[in-house]
């Protein structure tokens, strides 16, 4: 797919045509915002705080030469339609939406996108380029802070744009000028997102940027997938953010679908988690899932089980590592913050535990991304023969504990996701590493140092989002939210480490809404 970078003279009449066009959208925004349309028919532009010059729409300059963009199509791993997603955010410069099943790299493409704007020198300055999540775990994997702590007006769920916006503009400056110095915003996991929510947000950006714009002008990329866990609100019948009123005005032309699968290779088990996806398992599907509850055999590690809820995690974890007579050592994690709420807060969201209890023996997953750490390549090196090779470790891979040492782990990581016997491992030094929650302006609000293991006998669900497993054992007993077997099912990797307990055809639910919206993008 080749791409054109967008001339200048093509932005310029594309900035005249949407001007124009944002004139109609303003109109239909401004009778969304819930609090505008309670008041008398007044002109859009009354609105607008008379202290705040209108703010203009400047037409959005390419993030990344033509060039540069070519030569991400020729060496990057991208597929042509992660390219396309790029292309429309870095060329073009448009606010996108783009979607797709577990595994089809939404994460991997946004890492990318996050990379190529904040290294742009088109945009004002790294810091312009806000990246966000509706949870504190997601914030954490996508290094980002949570959607609320860029709103700035505190838990502002029950409030209304008009209590948000005074927030704002009076008790907190610093993010009325976030609010006006932003150019692009990232919502990552938008699935959690609620449409009244989104539709708050928008209201928001306009009234605080003075434009008539959606979102006030600003370029939003957004990802996630609706079939995968639904918006945090109390209430079950919480609007989806696609079923925000002003949705369709902020993405127009530009929703995207990721279709290829790269999780997984087995075709059956994609086929089977794609009918899991949409809700609507087969009894051919349901009767291979039940297969699945025999135990997993030859493989060199232990499964992850994954459970609903937290207690059963605990225990499984505990369980297990009770059964290896091997000496305890505790890593406590070296927490700081500028309150501790927001320590709290790290702790809640951060997979590296506070107290972290290991033995040798223990099977253990790593929780950072290494890279040229220091290590060994033969399966069973000197250790005096440590050297620095460019060994990199993915956040998620699996290990085993050779030895605890003060305060680093050795451990032997498999190279591969594959479970096979006669695996080659690498002996690695494991260190103390960092997490922090980050306010919007990136500075931060708590740190957790620690070291980046925990133990890879049981994940709950929810924190197992965006991870790839090469063995896992889901217990779908206590699943109880649309979506969550999907999310824990399509961790798995391959077909052989998948096993599945506790399955009922009634575990298998999409919401109708997430179907028809899917639908509507054929
Ligand atoms: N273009 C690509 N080429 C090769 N590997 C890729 C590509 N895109 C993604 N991957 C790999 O596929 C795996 C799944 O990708 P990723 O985690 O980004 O998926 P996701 O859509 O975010 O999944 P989930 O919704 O489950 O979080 C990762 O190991 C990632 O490195």
């Amino acid at each position: 797919m080749s791409v054109k970078a967008p001339s200048v003279l093509r932005l310029l009449h594309q900035h005249k045509q949407k001007t124009s066009i944002s004139a109609t959208i303003s109109n239909v925004l401004s009778s969304m915002d819930p609090e505008r349309a309670k008041k008398t028919k007044r002109s859009p532009r009354a609105s607008v705080s008379p202290s705040t010059s209108p703010f203009k729409q400047m037409p959005r300059i390419p993030a990344i030469s033509s060039a540069a963009f070519k030569d991400l199509q020729n060496h990057s791993k991208l597929t042509a339609c992660q390219l396309a997603v790029l292309s429309r955010v870095a060329l073009d410069r448009e606010s996108v939406f783009y979607t797709g099943g577990a595994g089809t790299g939404k994460s991997f493409l946004l890492s990318e996108i996050i990379h190529q704007l904040k290294t742009s020198k088109s945009l004002t300055s790294p810091e312009c380029v806000a990246v966000t999540a509706p949870t504190g775990i997601a914030a954490v994997n996508v290094q980002g802070c949570t959607l609320h702590s860029f709103v700035g007006a505190g838990l502002f769920g029950s409030k209304s744009v008009d209590a948000i916006v005074r927030h704002i503009s009076v008790k907190n400056k610093k993010a009325l000028e976030r609010w006006r110095s932003v150019e692009v915003l990232v919502i990552d996991e938008v699935s959690m997102v609620s449409g009244d929510t989104f539709d708050k947000l928008e209201a928001v950006a306009r009234r605080l940027r003075g434009s008539h714009l959606p979102f006030g002008g600003i370029q939003l990329i957004v990802t996630g997938d609706f079939f995968q866990l639904p918006p945090i609100q109390q209430d079950k019948q919480a609007k989806f953010a696609f079923e925000a009123a002003s949705w369709a005005a902020c993405f127009q032309r530009n929703t995207f679908t990721l279709k290829e699968i790269f999780r997984q290779k087995d075709e059956q088990l994609i086929r089977v988690l794609n009918e899991i996806r949409l809700g609507q398992a087969s009894k051919e599907t349901i009767s291979f899932i039940k297969s699945l509850s025999r135990p997993i055999s030859g493989a060199v590690i232990e499964p992850t089980k994954l459970f609903a809820t937290r207690n059963q995690v605990h225990a499984a974890n505990l369980e297990r590592l009770d059964n290896i007579r091997e000496q305890e050592h505790v890593y406590n994690a070296y927490d700081h913050g500028i309150e501790p709420y927001y320590v709290d807060k790290l702790s809640q969201c951060c997979l590296a535990p506070e107290e972290l209890v290991l033995k040798p023996g223990a099977q253990v997953m790593l929780l950072k991304n290494l890279k040229g750490v220091k290590g060994a390549l033969n399966e069973r090196p000197a250790e005096k023969n440590w050297r620095t090779d460019n060994i990199a470790f993915a956040n998620g891979s699996i290990g085993v504990v050779v030895k605890c040492l003060a305060d680093e782990v050795v451990v032997d990581f498999f190279d591969s996701a594959s479970l096979r016997p006669g695996l080659r491992k690498h002996r690695v030094r494991v260190r103390r590493e960092e997490w922090s929650i980050l306010d919007a302006d990136g500075s931060r609000l708590a740190t957790r140092t620690q070291i980046p293991l925990m133990l890879s006998y049981a994940l709950s669900i929810h924190k197992s989002q965006g991870q790839s497993l090469p063995c896992v054992s889901v217990d779908l007993q206590r699943v109880f939210e649309m979506g969550q077997a999907y999310v824990a099912l399509s961790r798995a990797t391959c077909l052989e480490g998948l096993q599945v307990l506790n399955f009922d055809a009634s575990k298998v639910r999409a919401d109708k809404r997430a179907v028809h919206f899917y639908e509507s993008l054929l």
